[in-house]
């Protein structure tokens, strides 16, 4: 089994063992079920605003810990203030060593889309991601039938969540490609192998039919790899560890967004 089937056999479990604990009948009874979500899409768009989306990241299986005490409340207000123009929160337990709370904490501090960084399998998931207070979901086309994924997809849009769809390579983009859709991600790391390259990015870009959003994911800790992937068409940036690793995410994050100004100019 490589470590994405390990990940997806572990989630199947958990989703079980939740459904029982916490009922959907529960879950719709948080605060956070009726209230509207913020347009990741828009965010990203504004002119205001850096396209970064910034992780809380606390340990990955290709990294082991990365940062495991900085406060959520702390670092996701930081991201904020330094000009990113959403937060992602892992909420995966066991692989990434995030929970649900922390993207709750999140949602209590800050006014910007929140996508909930997890591996979707299964409704009860998308109910529970409104639940916790997530604007968008992430859905793996790796992981997932295409007609599920469209079915998954269609699920988060009856709730008003966004969706990124997650793909590696082309055969995957072609396959999983929909109207239902909201923002395309290309993962530069291989999830089965962790290499990573931004060239993954820039080879599958042209694919990509531009009514979606256009995110570039992992590997970017260089803010000239972002001016330059501006140009194959990437608006948002999905970037976790090189802030984490920091002592303080936010600053790193602030540092990064003047530098890609100043390369602008
Ligand atoms: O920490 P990085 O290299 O900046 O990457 C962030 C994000 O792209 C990565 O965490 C990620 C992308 N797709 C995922 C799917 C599941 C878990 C995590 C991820």
């Amino acid at each position: 089994m490589n470590i994405l089937e390990k990940i997806i056999a572990r989630k199947r479990e958990e989703v079980e063992e939740a459904k029982v604990l916490v009922p959907v009948k529960k879950l719709e009874q948080s605060v956070y079920f009726p209230t509207e979500t913020i347009s990741m899409k828009k965010y990203i768009q504004r002119d205001d605003k850096s396209g970064i989306i910034a992780e809380v990241k606390r340990k990955s299986p290709s990294k082991g810990i990365i940062n495991a005490f900085s406060s959520v409340e702390e670092v996701s207000i930081g991201y904020m203030q330094a000009g990113a123009s959403a937060l992602s929160v892992l909420t995966d337990v066991d692989f990434f060593g995030g929970k649900n709370e922390n993207l709750t904490i999140a949602r209590k501090f800050n006014f910007c889309p929140i996508l909930r960084k997890d591996f979707i399998i299964d409704e009860y998931q998308i109910i529970e991601a409104k639940s916790i207070g997530a604007d968008a979901i992430l859905l793996i086309a790796a992981c997932l039938e295409p007609n599920r994924l469209t079915e998954l997809a269609k699920f988060a849009h009856s709730l008003g969540l966004e969706v990124l769809m997650e793909v590696h390579n082309k055969e995957e983009l072609d396959r999983s490609l929909s109207e239902h859709l909201d923002l395309v991600g290309v993962n530069n790391r291989d999830l089965t192998t962790f290499t990573t390259s931004l060239d993954v990015s820039k080879k599958l870009a042209e694919f990509i039919p531009d009514q979606f959003v256009k995110v570039s994911e992992s590997g970017l800790n260089d803010p000239a790899a972002v001016v330059d992937l501006k140009k194959y068409g990437y608006e948002g940036f999905l970037i976790g560890e090189y802030f984490m690793k920091h002592a303080n995410p936010g600053k790193a994050c602030a540092e990064f967004v003047e530098q890609i100004q100043r390369l602008e100019k």
